[in-house]
């Protein structure tokens, strides 16, 4: 069959025009496992050609990364069953961030719980985390607040009662998430602890997690966040992928390692879905792996080693990192006592 034609049958059933179908979507061949190494992944149960759908994520929370929102025109509209790029600007009535906006006073209406959760927090800390610890720690402990806000609506939802699940979801999906708590620099964790007291244990969160779990979250946030750019990340035609313009966290998407010759691109659709497409032939049984950065960027071996070390705090253990890597005869050999 023509990969058109796959590709058509196969794509996510949610389209971005239908936003009660705003559910996430598996392609029915993809499977996961668990590696002695990496941990948990993703594999395909049959062969899938180049082009086809893998997946399409709904994001567990999101947040807008801009630098000016006034004028931004890339903020996605705060309502988790929307986050579409808002142009109809409805602001907060508490004015607690310039980047909460929605796309309509439904919208608003339909994420009143939601925000509600994180609105006093915002408008307490916002200004005051911003200036003392910069735009990027905002952004990490803006996005935890979220994860509580959506973890909090979630408890309170009724369900409906389910077949069991190929992929886990919701907050099931999100205790699973690896936090990699062994490997954090000791420095990293003393100052993500700081934040978390100064920042996080405040009456203005009506929460029961304790330090230590908002600790857990920053951990799993760090080793599982997406950045959400324009351009699909992991392509090998050199075009890097745009800036970005928003962070999130995806339950089923985090499963997915990283390879420095990756066989799955991944960009956001235009309703904040994760959609992970098959940029090669994939054979029953392989491993599907996207790219954790832009490929374009980071060509040479020890400075993709370097990257990964640096900013997910694991030594890249792909294929290609294998195959480049000195082997430890080359190591030995090198030495000048040897
Ligand atoms: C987003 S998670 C991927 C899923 C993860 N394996 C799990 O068990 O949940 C990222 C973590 O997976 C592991 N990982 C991903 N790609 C890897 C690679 N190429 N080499 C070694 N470890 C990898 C690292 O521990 C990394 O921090």
């Amino acid at each position: 069959m023509a990969v058109g034609a796959v590709t058509a049958i196969l794509k996510p059933r949610a389209t971005v025009k239908d936003g009660s179908l705003n559910q996430p979507w598996v392609h029915p061949h993809v499977s996961q496992s668990q590696d002695p190494v990496k941990g948990r992944q993703l594999h395909v149960t049959a062969p899938i050609a180049t082009g086809e759908i893998l997946m399409a994520d709904t994001p567990y929370a999101v947040i807008p990364v801009v630098d000016d929102p006034i004028s931004s025109t890339e903020i996605l509209c705060s309502n988790s069953t929307c986050h579409r790029k808002v142009s109809n600007r409805v602001t907060c009535p508490n004015h607690c961030v310039p980047e909460v906006l929605w796309c309509s006073d439904i919208c608003r209406e339909a994420d009143r719980a939601r925000h509600g959760f994180e609105c006093a927090w915002l408008k307490t800390k916002g200004a005051v985390l911003r200036s003392n610890e910069g735009e990027y720690y905002f952004g990490v402990l803006w996005l935890i607040v979220r994860v509580l806000a959506a973890r909090s609506v979630e408890s309170k939802s009724v369900r409906i009662g389910r077949e069991k699940e190929r992929f886990s979801s919701g907050w099931t999906a999100m205790k699973e998430l690896c936090d990699n708590r062994g490997l954090w620099p000791e420095a990293e964790l003393v100052q993500w602890r700081m934040l978390v007291e100064k920042y996080l244990c405040d009456q203005s969160l009506q929460t029961s997690f304790s330090a230590e779990e908002m600790l857990t979250l920053i951990c799993q946030q760090e080793s599982n966040s997406f950045g959400l750019y324009p351009r699909a990340t992991g392509l090998s035609d050199g075009i890097d992928r745009g800036e970005q313009y928003a962070a999130a966290i995806y339950p089923r998407s985090s499963i997915a390692n990283h390879s420095c010759c990756p066989n799955i691109t991944h960009k956001p659709d235009e309703q904040g879905r994760m959609v992970f497409t098959a940029s090669k032939d994939i054979a029953a049984g392989e491993e599907c792996c996207i790219s954790y950065f832009d490929l374009s960027k980071c060509v040479d071996v020890s400075m993709r080693q370097k990257n990964l070390k640096e900013l997910f705090s694991f030594g890249c253990q792909c294929q290609r990192c294998v195959a480049e890597l000195p082997s430890e005869e080359e190591i030995w050999g090198a030495l000048p006592f040897c």
